[in-house]
């Protein structure tokens, strides 16, 4: 009996306590009070079946000293001792949903005590929406510029690397031949004094740079760590003081690649032929005979290069600002072409030598929106905000479409003999330019009086069912947008098949996604060009800058599908988003006094 009223006790005590938990509503959740009812109830009707069944009621209350006997005396006092507990257990359950604390078990899953796996368990679970966050955090974090392996190479790589790799100081090197003088620096041939301080130590290349070149260390080194094979091979970069000059200068030494760029090759009245000996050896030369299909095969081979030496950069942050033929070399031993002058470049990741305004470009070769990020993104925030923010930017401005523009000049300059000297590009842009921008345009004008050289370009273009003309369209196209990356690029059936007419299926329908795009941006062509007609400088009728940029922020006119208007209203809440962002950081800085954190200073102490 003692054992019954401890039992009953209990009860009280258990329902009491999910009472007082319920209503302070902080420290205990409803499932504690739901669940310690359902215990309670299902422990004592268990208990209760038992004795009902004549069995032992030891374990919950203790062995029985009266056996059979003992139980019957125990079960009428039992039977009232269930009455008060099912009215305590009915008191607090409605007590809490009085009170309202947490959910109720019809809602939440609180398991059930006889069947203890129904439990929910404690510590760590894996739940679908759990998982989906994880997953949409990791997709985040690795998207493009990658955030995650920003931070590895940033704390880890960079580090390591710091410790392993040798150091030179100036008297390491004998300079020789010089091979280029820009704006900022000059490059020299040079060797090693003790050959024995670098392994496999060959031909270098010294550039003594000025304060440029503490950002093209930074590139160098990013890239080394991150895609080495993409770009010439750098082999260490430091600070030098020049008794001569004012300021100091720092000394950037790579790896000899070879003597000859490709607008070296380009020059050559034997392009592509001349490529086609270097790369692959004279032995291995096509058997075709001399003509355009050749050329065709050559000429993907070098774009082909030159668009995954662009993925990798890419895709690892860096936008490279001044692609042209004079900063692609070739590699005399691995036989590919690799991109030097990383001077220009930006660093996404991190929004190094990133300047919004900033309008240090080869003109020649810039695509018209000539800045990589709309020029309402501000200058780069703190290196943390900007990593954390990175993947955003980066899908709001696809700055990485700036290099591809250059890379289709490129490709028209190969394919078009009349286009590789300066002045027949000059010409090119400018009436690309008067043509807003649209190389269907472009090619009804110069195809009105073609020469010699055009003709052979266009044949060259249309081999395959215009499969290179397809690409060609994409990689040039006005709106930055809009314009082919990289990586689809190298998917493009010019690279993976014999042409339009081999594609396979995927091939064929991606090739249906990058047509549909080319239509939208002929729409904008047309919308662009009526009000061209409308405005422009008075002399040369063609839009000034200002112009053009206002013309970038509007939308072209819509019509009326859903499909177009789910577009539209995308674009506008993606553009909203980018002002709020913007704004807010420039707030944020302007608030702080903030300014720009430069993470090359450990080359300027
Ligand atoms: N790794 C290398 N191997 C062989 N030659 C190289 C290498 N790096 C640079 N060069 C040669 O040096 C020349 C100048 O290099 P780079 O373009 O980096 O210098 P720069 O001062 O930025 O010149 P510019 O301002 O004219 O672009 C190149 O055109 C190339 O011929």
């Amino acid at each position: 009996m003692a054992d019954a009223s401890m039992a009953c006790f209990s009860g009280g005590i258990a329902s009491l306590q999910g009472l007082l938990c319920s209503s302070r509503g902080r420290s205990c959740s409803q499932y504690n009070v739901e669940n310690s009812a359902v215990k309670l109830r299902s422990k004592f009707w268990s208990f209760w079946s038992r004795i009902e069944h004549g069995r032992s009621a030891d374990g919950w209350l203790g062995k029985s000293p009266g056996g059979r006997g003992g139980g019957t005396t125990r079960l009428g006092f039992c039977r009232c001792q269930a009455a008060g507990i099912e009215a305590l257990v009915a008191l607090h359950q409605s007590a809490v949903l009085g009170v309202g604390v947490g959910l109720p078990c019809t809602v939440m899953e609180c398991g059930d005590v006889v069947y203890r796996s129904t439990l929910p368990q404690q510590g760590f679970q894996i739940t679908p929406p759990g998982v989906a966050l994880t997953l949409l955090i990791v997709a985040y974090l690795w998207s493009t510029p990658g955030v995650a392996p920003g931070f590895w190479d940033m704390f880890v790589l960079a580090p390591l690397e710091q410790l392993l790799r040798p150091s030179f100081r100036k008297e390491d090197f004998v300079l020789g031949k010089k091979l280029g003088e820009g704006a900022f620096g000059t490059v020299y041939k040079a060797s090693l004094s003790n050959p024995n301080l670098l392994k496999n130590s060959g031909p270098l290349v010294v550039k003594k740079a000025n304060e440029y070149g503490a950002v093209e260390v930074w590139m160098n080194e990013r890239v080394r760590r991150a895609c080495r094979n993409s770009c010439a091979d750098f082999v260490h970069g430091f600070l030098e003081s020049n008794p001569n000059k004012k300021g100091d200068e720092f000394w950037l030494v790579w790896r000899y690649e070879g003597k000859e760029t490709l607008a070296d090759l380009m020059a050559n009245k034997d392009f592509p032929y001349n490529v086609e000996e270097v790369m692959l050896g004279m032995a291995n030369v096509d058997d075709l005979p001399k003509g355009p299909e050749r050329e065709n095969r050559i000429i993907g081979r070098i774009m082909r290069q030159i668009l995954n030496s662009l993925y990798q950069l890419h895709a690892t942050g860096i936008v490279h600002r001044d692609i042209k033929p004079q900063n692609i070399i070739f590699s005399d031993d691995s036989k590919v072409f690799k991109i030097i002058d990383l001077g220009a470049a930006a660093d996404l990741r991190v929004g190094i030598n990133y300047a919004p305004k900033e309008f240090l470009l080869d003109p020649r070769y810039a695509a018209p929106e000539q800045y990589i990020m709309s020029t309402q993104t501000p200058s780069a925030p703190p290196v943390l905000v900007a990593a954390l923010l990175s993947p955003v930017l980066w899908q709001m401005n696809f700055p990485d479409h700036f290099d591809v523009y250059s890379a289709g000049l490129i490709f028209l300059q190969m394919v078009f003999p009349n286009l590789r000297s300066d002045s027949g590009l000059i010409t090119f842009n400018r009436q690309f330019k008067r043509r807003g921008y649209d190389i269907k345009s472009w090619r009804e004008l110069v195809e009105s009086k073609p020469n010699q050289d055009i003709r052979h370009g266009f044949e060259i273009l249309d081999l395959d069912g215009g499969v290179a003309w397809e690409l060609l369209q994409a990689m040039v196209r006005f709106e930055g947008r809009q314009r082919i990356s990289a990586r689809t690029a190298l998917a493009h059936p010019y690279f993976v098949r014999a042409g339009l007419l081999g594609s396979s299926f995927m091939q064929r329908m991606r090739l249906q996604i990058i047509r549909a795009t080319q239509q939208e941006r002929s729409e904008n062509v047309t919308w662009v060009s009526s009000l061209m007609a409308k405005s422009g400088t008075k002399n040369a009728g063609g839009f000034t800058e200002a112009q053009l940029e206002k013309l970038r922020e509007k939308e072209p006119k819509q019509k009326g599908s859903i499909q177009r208007n789910a577009l539209a209203s995308a674009l506008r809440v993606k553009r909203k988003v980018s002002r709020t962002i913007d704004s807010t950081i420039t707030d944020i800085q302007k608030e702080r006094g903030m300014k720009r954190v430069n993470w090359w200073n450990r080359w300027e102490t």
